[in-house]
């Protein structure tokens, strides 16, 4: 959380205390929840799945049910989450914070996404996929040191080893343009990689887009606490939601569908009663407009500030009120595998999300939401109050 903040300094509230747990992390705690790869294999994956019946993608009329999709979303997010947690674990030390060296990520990034490729490949061969990464960094003598590390860590979790070739053509299968036609997935292997650095929060995210509009996510949060109110608790959390069929939350490595519970955004209805969240990085959203959107709102408690899609995940269960994301630059476009799988866990819990001026995030573009910019999320009571404070204070910058 809170960047450079030594950790004493970031609970000066009883309520910041609170959600310093939750938005920050706790090295020796994730640490210790991290498993072992050597004691995973995906051959172990039991799709827990009640519909062996076949999945109706043919979205005109409302019979899709996509229960396949959802189970096997979990399962590749699962996978994934596991072998991000297993290299936080194996090469993340203080040596490499110290100097401030971005390999662990990179390596668990496309080890992550190799892994939900292959799944995703193995179940619905031809669907598309539009993911954060590519092989470029990987090929060649240039990328020889990191592919070996790629190889090694994905083939601890496959049945059969893997050749490298092989590897590299899973990672690009993340390569679709996307588009407003057919099905396609998007996939953030790790969602808040400056998050995973530090142990703090961060997100492996999942959305299936049918005909232009996300239809199931899945967000895995291996760092966030099960219960907000039990912050020595255990952490890992899965949250899935598909279209019209509300959202849930379960244990990321747990009971499986036995073990979900529904979720749903707060009612808080006054905004001076509402806690809002935001990115820790000020690159990536206006931390000086938030703190003048939070004044007109009547907000006086400080803002939560976390990596990831786990901001998402925080007001779909009523942990946070609101989360502004407030461009800093015009020109930059948001990727869709920044906010798919949120998107529809927000609508699916009874929140509300859209761009700063009001528009829903239009995911049929292509990799990014062109026709958008920023993105506010909040409950239902507020979300026309919000978006009036964002308009009043951004004045039509965007
Ligand atoms: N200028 C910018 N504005 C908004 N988002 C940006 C950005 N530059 C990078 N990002 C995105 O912000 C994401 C992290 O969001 P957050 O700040 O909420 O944790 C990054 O995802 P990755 O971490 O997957 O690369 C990256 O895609
Ligand atoms: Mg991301
Ligand atoms: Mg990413
Ligand atoms: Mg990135």
């Amino acid at each position: 959380m809170t960047g450079n903040l030594p950790a004493a300094m970031r609970c000066c509230t009883a309520t910041f205390q609170r959600w310093a747990v939750l938005s920050g992390g706790n090295r020796a705690v994730s640490r210790a929840s991290g498993s072992s790869l050597a004691c995973f294999s995906w051959k172990h994956i039991n799709i827990d799945t009640d519909s062996n019946q076949s999945t109706f993608r043919t979205y005109s009329t409302q019979l899709a049910y996509f229960g396949k999709e959802r189970a096997v979303a979990i399962e590749a997010v699962e996978c994934a989450s596991r072998v991000c947690q297993a290299v936080f674990k194996r090469l993340v030390t203080e040596e490499t914070l110290t100097k401030k060296d971005k390999s662990p990520v990179t390596v668990a990034d496309f080890g992550a996404q190799a892994v939900v490729n292959l799944i995703l490949e193995k179940h619905f061969p031809d669907d598309p996929v539009v993911g954060e990464e590519d092989s470029k960094d990987l090929q060649g003598e240039e990328g020889r040191v990191l592919r070996e590390k790629v190889v090694d860590l994905v083939n601890t979790v496959t049945e059969q080893p893997l050749s490298s070739d092989e590897i590299l053509r899973l990672i690009d299968r993340g390569q679709y343009a996307g588009g407003p036609k057919g099905s396609h997935w998007t996939l953030d292997p790790i969602d808040g990689t400056k998050g995973f650095l530090r142990g703090e929060q961060f997100a492996v995210c999942l959305a299936l887009i049918v005909d232009g509009k996300v239809r199931v996510g899945v967000l895995g949060c291996p760092n966030l606490p099960y219960e907000l109110d039990k912050p020595d608790g255990e952490r890992g959390v899965l949250m899935v939601a598909v279209e019209g069929q509300g959202a849930f939350q379960r244990r990321l490595h747990g009971g499986g569908r036995a073990d979900e519970v529904p979720i749903h955004a707060s009612k808080v209805a006054d905004t001076k009663d509402a806690t809002f969240c935001e990115s820790v990085e000020a690159a990536h959203t206006s931390h000086g407009d938030s703190a003048n959107i939070a004044k007109l709102l009547n907000i006086t408690r400080p803002s939560v500030r976390m990596d990831s899609q786990c901001k998402y995940a925080a007001v779909a269960r009523g942990d946070a009120d609101i989360y502004l994301r407030l461009p800093q630059k015009a020109a930059y476009e948001e990727k869709i595998w920044d906010h798919a799988a949120g998107n529809i866990i927000i609508h699916e819990s009874g929140g509300r999300v859209t761009d700063v001026n009001g528009k829903p995030l239009d995911f049929s573009i292509g990799r990014t939401l062109s026709a958008n910019k920023g993105v506010i999320a909040a409950n239902a009571n507020i979300f026309d109050t919000v978006i009036d404070a964002v308009q009043t204070t951004l004045a039509g910058k965007f």
